[in-house]
């Protein structure tokens, strides 16, 4: 399985230096408010994707009075037969990323090698939030699930940035249409393709976290759904001269979560919407960990909040079944009362964090 086998942490956040061993299943990590358990939550996730999920400021993960600060965990695949030592350096201006340590260009090479999905009180804007985070969502499920997803993404993104200077300059040319015609229709089947065996996952997961319910999600393509795109061009030609922007097309596409065939939004309870989104990213992890036959790594902050004691029983359950890596921080140590799921715990006190 990918598993993080060691973590290094030097001058992000609170945390003082630390070196940890996490083990191959559930992570507890726990402390008071303040203590640097969401810090060390987001250590990892910056490892894997420069960035960490609470925004996007990189100089505020630089731990105060500290010019840079370090990343670096040994990583493990299934068989333990392939490691990789992956790291990543950064000040205020630059970032500097190595595998083995050779230095690599992209982030997404460490992406690859550490596949991380993160669960925190933020993600309930996959129910809640605007469209924008549910196509990032699902853009981030692709990236892991389809090999292809990536290029497919990256030349829909730039065909999009070519039509939209075209069309500031009050331009269109139909060469330039096409290539976004037809980018686009790429992007929106990979992402339908995707949706389709996320679904899969998330009925299989039904059962198991809200029985008695039914859950979907629809693609809503960012045009009218009676026409084609090519149509949707067409009609809103005039439209789009005037805002001299593309009005169509997968950059307006969004998500509908139904919940029993009602929008989510619109009628589930608080506790509800957590549950549908905790089980929205399990069902994410079961796809990630099918297509690639590796287990991902989640980060979940806060557990104890976000559900109720069954709730929290079921998702530890799943977790300890599921063979995931996770790491899940909770205020205080008695939140979880039952330990059978949990392989290791961590105490975090005032940026120190310290095993047992
Ligand atoms: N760049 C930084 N340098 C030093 N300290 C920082 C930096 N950024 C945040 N902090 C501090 O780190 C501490 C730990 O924050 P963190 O969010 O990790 O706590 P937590 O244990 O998750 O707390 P809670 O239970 O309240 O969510 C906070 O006191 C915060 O002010």
């Amino acid at each position: 399985m990918t598993r993080l086998a060691t973590l290094h942490v030097e001058r992000f956040r609170n945390l003082e230096p630390l070196d940890l061993e996490p083990a191959a299943g559930i992570n507890l990590i726990s402390g008071a408010n303040g203590a640097g358990k969401t810090s060390l939550l987001e250590a990892i996730h910056t490892l894997s994707l420069g960035r960490s999920f609470r925004g996007n400021n990189a100089s505020e993960l630089i731990r105060h009075g500290a010019d840079d600060l370090l990343l670096r965990a040994d990583v493990r695949t299934q068989s333990g037969h392939t490691a990789h030592r992956l790291a990543l350096q950064r000040d205020r201006r630059s970032m500097t990323l190595r595998v083995d340590h050779e230095n690599v260009a992209r982030l997404s090479e460490l992406a690859r090698l550490l596949p991380v999905l993160a669960l925190h009180p933020q993600s309930d804007d996959l129910v809640l939030g605007s469209p924008d985070y549910r196509r990032r969502f699902l853009d981030r499920v692709g990236f892991y699930a389809q090999p292809d997803f990536h290029g497919i993404h990256h030349d829909f993104q730039r065909a999009l940035k070519q039509r939209n200077a075209l069309l500031r300059r009050g331009r269109r040319e139909p060469a330039w249409d096409q290539l976004y015609l037809e980018t686009a229709r790429r992007l929106e089947m990979a992402r339908r393709s995707v949706l389709a065996d996320l679904n899969q996952r998330i009925t299989a997961l039904l059962a198991q976290m809200l029985p008695d319910s039914s859950l979907a999600l629809r693609y809503l393509p960012g045009y009218r759904q009676d026409l084609d795109l090519e149509q949707a061009l067409h009609q809103g030609a005039e439209r789009e001269r005037d805002q001299q922007a593309s009005l169509f097309g997968p950059h307006r596409a969004d998500l509908k979560i139904a919940l029993d065939d009602h929008e989510a939004r619109q009628v589930a309870s608080r506790g509800q919407i957590k549950m549908l989104v905790v089980l929205l990213h399990l069902a994410v992890l079961d796809l990630w960990a099918e297509v690639r036959g590796e287990p991902a790594v989640v980060l979940f902050d806060d557990l104890a909040s976000e559900l109720d004691a069954d709730n929290r029983r079921r998702v530890l359950d799943y977790l300890g079944a599921s063979g995931h890596q996770a790491f899940v921080s909770v205020i205080a140590a008695n939140a979880i009362d039952d330990e059978g799921d949990i392989q290791a715990r961590f105490a975090v006190s005032g940026g120190q964090v310290t095993p047992g």
